[in-house]
């Protein structure tokens, strides 16, 4: 078992884009070993560049990217950073149950040519039961909701026994139901020491697992912090002058419009800077 790292994700003046475009700009931040790290901004701020940028699936344009303290160019340990995409489903078309979905990410840790082991089975048993879908293993993803696919998707990643899972809002576009059902998956993963870096418009319903608060605009970080400083923050900025990360979804949150239980949080324009 390796050493756990001091850091698992360090950016430094990190840049990522797309060829001839660089999104995100300037980014300072480090995930360390058991944080539960919410990254909030508005639509198109960058935070999916930047999530898919540190797992090298945008492009690196500038300043250093260190996952599990290596530089990403020479990290080569790909399943110990799981990755859930954003609004990603299984296609109906997949004919395969959830058990078989989720071995998948077992691959990784052995030779293709080498069955799997019980260790591999228990595994994939104890990341089904992690979501909340022991009840469902043997049942063909096609039958599930969108909801639930996603949590099997969840599955697949903790299958491969990362140590940092990123998850790029993984309660948005579902129903609420499934949406609560998720900020348990979350919550329990938490509980379990799990860390994350998760995109997120629904604060609300992970409110008492995150442990930190990155705010994403226009390419860059304009806040880090920890929920009680983000609460501060908000105050401090307060809802008229439109400092608000989540504006762009107002009505996809299940608890309305307060941010962790206590903010002044009416969206408003957002003001110049
Ligand atoms: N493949 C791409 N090629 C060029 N530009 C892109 C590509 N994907 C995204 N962009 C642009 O990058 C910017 C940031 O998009 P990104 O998806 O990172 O934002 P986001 O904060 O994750 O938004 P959302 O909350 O809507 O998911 C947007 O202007 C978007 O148009």
């Amino acid at each position: 078992m390796p050493l756990s790292p001091a850091s698992l994700v360090e950016l430094r003046s990190a840049s990522f884009g797309y060829p001839g475009r660089t999104v995100v700009t300037g980014v300072d931040l480090t995930v360390r070993p058991g944080e539960v790290v919410a990254l909030l901004g508005p639509n198109g701020s960058g935070k999916s560049t930047l999530v898919r940028g540190l797992l090298g699936l945008t492009e690196h344009q500038g300043g250093e990217v260190l996952l599990l303290g290596t530089p990403r160019e020479q990290f080569h340990e790909h399943t110990r950073i799981g990755y859930v995409p954003q609004r990603h489903s299984l296609s109906a078309a997949v004919r395969a149950t959830v058990t078989e979905i989720v071995a998948v990410g077992r691959l990784p840790h052995r030779p293709w040519w080498r069955p799997a082991s019980s260790e591999d089975r228990d595994v994939v048993r104890a990341a089904i039961a992690a979501v909340g879908l022991a009840d469902r293993a043997d049942e063909e993803v096609a039958a599930l909701s969108g909801g639930q696919q996603r949590r099997v998707l969840i599955a697949r990643a903790l299958a491969g026994r990362p140590d940092l899972l990123v998850m790029d809002e993984p309660t948005a576009g579902v129903d609420q139901v499934n949406q609560l059902a998720l900020a348990d998956v979350l919550r329990r993963l938490a509980a379990d020491g799990t860390s994350m870096l998760v995109v997120t418009h629904e604060l609300d319903a992970l409110s008492d697992v995150v442990t930190r608060i990155v705010c994403m605009d226009a390419g860059h970080l304009d806040f880090d912090g920890s929920p009680a400083e983000y609460r501060e923050h908000l105050r401090a900025h307060g809802s008229g002058s439109g400092h608000h990360h989540d504006h762009d979804h107002p009505a996809s949150s299940p608890a309305g419009r307060r941010v962790l239980g206590d903010g002044p949080l009416d969206p408003a324009p957002k003001a110049p800077r």
